[in-house]
């Protein structure tokens, strides 16, 4: 099978997103790159995740050509090519549903970084990207979501590898990392602090941001120039 290591990579991290409750029947998709062949690697539109082979997985190049694969790529396609080609940084890429993130990209607001929890992975807000002018939504709808998306972040001055995601409104969450596993990983987060800052707001009625220094604490010891999290215990500490 032609880019066979790829489509398996792909296809082990969308099985992935059912069994960590991110997306119902066939919503979502994942993909991941590979900027050294020029391609990348999609689910395929409207597929059951129980249904789905390594085979099934499409392989487009980065002008949007399909290479391999004989179903239709994901509907979210453009999107993902969108990012691919305006952040160099990103290899994977996951889009789901899950009903968290689902209700603040509804209410067209940022996650605001509440806690540790989200400042160990983005280094504040989850940015909501907004709907484009009506002028702008003339082209393909995922197309238009990829440029708000890449807008968003260019026009706020946001590092994708410091915000590896983003809410997008009246749709949902898009997460992205160095590749498919570690987007998933991040489509994992960003759930789990979408419903935190959601009770948060239950709590005391306002998702209320948390002191800089606690983002500069916990993103930079993961992320920084002297990032120590996660080292194996020095011996006899
Ligand atoms: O958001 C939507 C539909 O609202 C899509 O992302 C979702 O259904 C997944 O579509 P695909 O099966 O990837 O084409």
């Amino acid at each position: 099978m032609e880019y066979e290591s790829l489509r398996e990579r792909v296809w082990r991290a969308n099985l992935l997103l059912p069994g960590y409750k991110l997306v119902t029947f066939t919503w979502g998709n994942v993909s991941e790159v590979d900027r050294a062949a020029g391609v990348f690697a999609i689910k395929p539109s409207g597929v059951e995740y129980s249904d789905l082979r390594p085979e099934d997985i499409v392989v487009l190049d980065l002008a949007g050509h399909v290479m391999a694969g004989a179903l239709n790529p994901s509907s979210d396609t453009e999107t993902h090519l969108e990012l691919y080609n305006a952040f160099p940084s990103i290899g994977g890429i996951v889009h789901t549903h899950s009903s968290h993130a689902v209700a603040w990209a509804q209410a067209g607001e940022d996650i605001p970084c509440c806690g540790t929890t989200q400042a160990d992975y983005f280094y504040g807000p989850v940015p909501c990207a907004p709907h484009l002018t009506q002028a702008e939504i003339g082209e393909a709808y995922e197309k238009n979501t990829g440029r708000s998306i890449v807008e968003t972040f260019l026009s706020r001055g946001l590092d994708p590898t410091h915000v590896p995601g983003v809410v997008c409104a009246s749709h949902g969450p898009f997460t992205w990392g160095r590749d498919a596993a570690q987007a998933v990983y991040h489509a994992v987060v960003l759930e789990e602090v979408a419903k935190t800052a959601l009770l948060t707001r239950q709590v005391c009625g306002e998702a209320r941001p948390a002191p800089q220094r606690y983002l500069d604490k916990h993103f930079l010891r993961k992320h920084g120039p002297n990032a120590y999290y996660g080292q194996k215990a020095r011996k006899g500490e």
